[in-house]
């Protein structure tokens, strides 16, 4: 990717993980909410993505997306998804496109699917003998307003790629954690996704070539419900961590 890479939502904690493992791989442009601490390293915009002027001067002139800005939190309210999920998402689509932006990297979730995770299966699912596992080819099936509000997401993507041929690509994350998976928590662990996986997952998907696709965000983990084949396959995705090397904070196995 030459053209220069718009980063929204860029001050979170998905954006760290991409800058820490990305920052000189590309020209990035960076859209925060807020003003920063100190100065980035990167040239960057202020503004909401709800801002139709905002997001139109964020895109010009940059090849791709990766579009992290919303409301993250699995309780948020109707209205605040439907604002910064929804609103600001076909925004930024709308944008894109106008634009003549080639690759778009939409941050989904797992609550686009959560309601997956029954009483009947859990937790037993999220334990490495069990083996009920999403692909990515099952419909959206969410347990929360924020859940509905990513599998909108997946779907404004659909729509965009269809009607103007933006590449699509959806990342349904795990639970991403810095240095080490969740502690005391299965499900975290199941679905736990290292920073240096995270940067190098949207790495590939700025670099493959793929019309519209939905991937898991996952490392390796033995315990995992959610297949990686995908994206492996759509980009060449090479995950080198798992959680089960991990005993609480420490690394106990390493990689050969
Ligand atoms: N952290 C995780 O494990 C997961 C994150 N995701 C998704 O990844 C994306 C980033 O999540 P995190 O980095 O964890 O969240 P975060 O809250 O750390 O970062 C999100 C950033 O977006 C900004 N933002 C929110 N609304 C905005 C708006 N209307 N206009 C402009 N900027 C806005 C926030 O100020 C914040 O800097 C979100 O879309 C979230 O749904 C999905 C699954 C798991
Ligand atoms: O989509 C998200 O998922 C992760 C993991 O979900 P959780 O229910 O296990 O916490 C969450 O941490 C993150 O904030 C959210 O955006």
């Amino acid at each position: 990717m030459d053209d220069p890479v718009l980063l929204t939502g860029a001050g979170g904690r998905v954006g760290e993980a991409i800058l820490d493992g990305l920052a000189e791989e590309y020209e990035w442009r960076l859209l925060l909410h807020s003003p920063p601490d100190g100065e980035p390293d990167h040239e960057y915009m202020i503004g909401d993505v709800t801002d139709d002027a905002l997001v139109r001067a964020a895109v010009e002139g940059v090849g791709a997306i990766i579009h992290l800005a919303g409301d993250p939190r699995p309780e948020a309210s109707w209205d605040s998804v439907l604002a910064n999920n929804i609103d600001g998402t076909q925004k930024m689509y709308e944008a894109a496109v106008e634009e003549g932006v080639e690759k778009f990297v939409y941050a989904s979730s797992n609550h686009a699917v959560g309601a997956f995770e029954t009483d009947e299966r859990t937790p037993e699912m999220y334990r490495e003998d069990d083996d009920f596992l999403l692909d990515g080819t099952e419909l959206p099936r969410p347990g929360n307003l924020y859940g509905v509000s990513k599998a909108t997401g997946e779907v404004l993507g659909r729509y965009y790629h269809d009607t103007y041929g933006i590449d699509v690509c959806n990342v349904r994350i795990g639970n991403l954690t810095r240095g080490h998976p969740p502690i005391d928590y299965e499900r975290g662990q199941a679905m736990w996704l290292s920073y240096p996986d995270c940067a190098h997952l949207h790495q590939r998907a700025l670099e493959a070539d793929y019309d519209f696709e939905i991937v898991y965000g996952i490392s390796d983990n033995d315990r995992k419900y959610y297949s990686i084949e995908r994206a492996r396959e759509a980009l060449g995705y090479d995950p080198q961590d798992n959680s089960a090397h991990f005993d609480g904070e420490e690394k106990v196995v390493e990689e050969s």
